[in-house]
């Protein structure tokens, strides 16, 4: 198996959160889920692969080469992020904001997009299915469009790795599947490297090759999806009971007690 991203002894500690030791590995040509729970660490790992943070220690490489030695637009040519939608983005049409992704081609003392470029943009609006807001202000889209525009400018980076930070947030469940649909095809047919933050697991197994789960800062399991999603994983990371059944490879979680500990407190006080 060739890697598209490796970690090795990947620590980070800010005073509220310390993510301990992580060696990883993800697959190049493979789509794989980050999941866990909230504040399990997942957002600040993609941060950690990106340089938007610095580890405390540890290495990070991206195609083998250790991020430290790679400068910004070297990196961006190599992987693309789509942070969280809690990132605003600049007022601007949707397609100025596109056009952003491909500033890692431009040189400083280029004006404007050439017609590569702008062939580019047109090819992420219309694979996104956003050509249609080509000329609207972005901050006028509703939640849903606005993220598959988030989309379509990391896809106009055109680098082989793209990172997406819970790309299905805000979008119905037809849209959800359009845009899992739309980002396999990506990997089939350019052998995209696709990583996803997922809080959805039942997609997470359905659509991806690799599962990375984390907790509370620590790799809780990989693996492929049937190895890693099983009842006990539920339990241990979750700490929910629920049973797991693969019925025509989708995944299907069954929840078969739930706990309301809180309501329980607030009802005592
Ligand atoms: N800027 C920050 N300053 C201090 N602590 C932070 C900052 N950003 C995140 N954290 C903390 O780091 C921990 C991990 O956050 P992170 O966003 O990586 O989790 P996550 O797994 O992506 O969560 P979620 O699923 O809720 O998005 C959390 O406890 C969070 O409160």
């Amino acid at each position: 198996m060739t890697t598209a991203i490796e970690t090795e002894h990947l620590t980070f500690r800010n005073g509220y959160f310390t993510l301990r030791d992580l060696n990883l590995t993800i697959p190049k040509g493979k789509v794989t889920a980050i999941v866990g729970p909230n504040g399990s660490g997942k957002s600040t790992l993609l941060h950690l692969i990106t340089k938007l943070l610095k580890q405390t220690s540890g290495d990070v490489r991206v195609e083998n080469m250790s991020t430290a030695k790679l400068a910004t637009k070297s990196l961006a040519k190599r992987l693309a992020m789509m942070p969280q939608c809690k990132q605003s983005l600049p007022s601007m049409t949707v397609k100025e904001l596109v056009s952003f992704g491909r500033a890692p081609y431009q040189k400083w003392y280029q004006t404007g997009a050439s017609n590569g470029d702008r062939d580019i943009v047109d090819w992420a609006l219309q694979v996104t299915n956003t050509k249609k807001h080509a000329n609207r202000m972005f901050d006028t889209l509703s939640g849903g469009e606005q993220q598959k525009v988030r989309i379509a400018l990391a896809l106009a980076q055109q680098s082989p790795i793209l990172l997406l930070d819970e790309p299905t947030t805000y979008l119905d469940i037809a849209h959800q599947l359009e845009m899992m649909d739309m980002l396999k095809s990506m990997n089939k047919r350019f052998g995209l490297t696709i990583v996803m933050v997922l809080h959805e697991l039942q997609q997470a197994a359905a659509y991806c090759d690799h599962l990375v789960a984390l907790k509370e800062g620590h790799i809780a399991a990989t693996g492929q999806p049937q190895q890693v999603l099983t009842a006990r994983f539920l339990k241990e990371v979750y700490h929910i009971d629920a049973k797991v059944v693969f019925s025509e490879g989708y995944p299907l979680i069954i929840p078969l007690t739930q706990s309301y500990c809180h309501l329980e407190a607030v009802k005592t006080i």
